[in-house]
């Protein structure tokens, strides 16, 4: 990043006043009638209703709308393990963006923990008193003990963004990008650089939507994951294939799409050159991805390019689905986000992607004009119709899969975030 933006960037996190998130009243709170209702003695009578009922946390206190975005610090974005506290800000972050594009409270925990299972205990101890956990950029194979565990003992959705939330959007613009190269997922060859967490969820949820395993090459630091290999965790041994391939510029030849979900510059010109007619390349490493758009673009005319950030084209980031999945589970109050929900909000993101872009969008990217093609794979965050079409895709979802608690909302679809409690 320039020494400009580097400021930028850090001025923006400093002033006027530190961080990005802070709490808002939602009742009056001016007299003594009104503090006598808020807390003592007024306070008793809902404390007594949720002991008689838990439930009853759900009418009196914000849990319903309340997501706990938690994290250890050990996969940072891109950056690697820098430790709970320098989570803090991509965890506001989050806060920030399931607030602005889904109304969701959000409150980011970053908890520093001897061991996965004392992370997983302090977790699971404070779950209750929330709407749903948000687990986010914890590393690999961490992740997925700790996401099992806490699905388990939570009663509530528990949802490790960096696994679904990618996978969910990768598909989506993968999907619209194959179509655009005149290519099905079904024969597409897949290479996927990293096998973290992002990479295994989107490898996964790729092969539930069509992909074949066979076409796709994961790769890790030791190069293709095969079934040679003797160094793999159960979760990359899920992917070994029986190929004599062995290093990205292998695996590379002939490839119909790159999927990159590890580190800066890890994909060079010279691979992508290697790749078939009309290549997709899905460079998501944050904040710096593994080609630069600019330099993809340099090297193939015929590229279909997404990143994780938003200041290119294709914004392929879970920005695009845990406000939009976290607000259709929580108002269904749905006790998990299953697999059924994760493949509605693919077609829902999908499918908005080719209707006609809205001024709203035009004005905020300062565009033109802008159709679904090579340029435009996947709606931007600004959408305002992610919120209309997504919570709603997902509340039927769970509805129909019998996890809801609730009915589907008599005030869906939401038309902004002022609608949240159909009010
Ligand atoms: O924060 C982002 O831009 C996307 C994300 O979850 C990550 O890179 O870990
Ligand atoms: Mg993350």
């Amino acid at each position: 990043m320039s020494d400009d933006k580097r400021q930028a960037a850090l001025d923006y996190h400093a002033k006027p006043i530190p961080g990005k998130l802070s709490v808002e009243l939602t009742k009056p709170t001016e007299t003594a009638k009104h503090l006598s209702l808020a807390y003592s003695p007024g306070v008793a009578e809902p404390c007594r209703e949720i002991a008689l009922d838990p439930e009853n946390a759900y009418l009196y206190t914000g849990k319903g709308n309340l997501v706990a975005v938690v994290s250890d610090g050990s996969a940072i974005l891109g950056l690697g393990n820098l430790g709970p506290l320098a989570s803090k800000p991509v965890m506001e972050g989050k806060g920030v963006l399931f607030k602005r594009f889904a109304g969701i409270n959000s409150v980011d925990i970053e908890v520093e923990a001897d061991s996965t299972q004392a992370f997983i205990d302090t977790v699971a101890s404070i779950a209750n008193t929330w709407g749903g956990i948000n687990l986010e950029d914890i590393k690999a194979p961490e992740c997925f003990e700790i996401e099992a565990a806490l699905k388990q003992r939570c009663s509530i959705p528990v949802f490790h963004d960096d696994q679904h939330g990618t996978a969910i959007v990768t598909a989506a613009g993968l999907l619209n990008a194959l179509d655009i190269a005149g290519k099905t997922l079904a024969h597409a060859r897949i290479v996927c650089l990293g096998a973290g967490s992002a990479a295994i969820a989107c490898m996964k949820l790729l092969i539930e939507c069509g992909a074949r395993a066979e076409n796709i090459f994961m790769l890790d630091r030791n190069g293709v994951i095969h079934s040679g290999r003797s160094d793999l965790n159960q979760y990359k041994a899920q992917f070994a294939t029986e190929t004599p391939l062995r290093t990205l510029d292998d695996a590379i030849e002939g490839a119909d799409v790159f999927v990159g979900l590890s580190g800066p510059n890890l994909f060079k010109p010279e691979q992508l050159a290697k790749m078939a007619a009309n290549p997709i390349v899905f460079a998501c490493s944050n904040p710096d991805p593994e080609i630069h758009p600019d330099v993809a673009r340099a090297t193939r005319s015929d590229v279909i390019m997404g990143t994780g950030r938003s200041d290119y084209p294709n914004q392929v980031n879970n920005v695009l689905g845990f406000p939009f999945i976290f607000r259709g589970a929580l108002d269904v109050r749905a006790t998990a986000i299953n697999e059924k929900m994760k493949i509605a909000a693919v077609h829902a993101l999908k499918d908005l992607a080719r209707e006609p872009v809205t001024k709203e969008v035009l004005d905020a990217y300062e565009l033109d004009s802008l159709e679904f093609g090579r340029g435009y794979i996947i709606p931007t965050p600004v959408d305002s119709r992610l919120l209309e079409k997504i919570p709603a895709a997902v509340a039927q979802a769970a509805v129909e899969s019998g996890v809801a608690k609730k009915p589907y909302p008599a005030h869906y679809p939401l038309k902004s975030v002022k609608a949240i409690y159909g009010q």
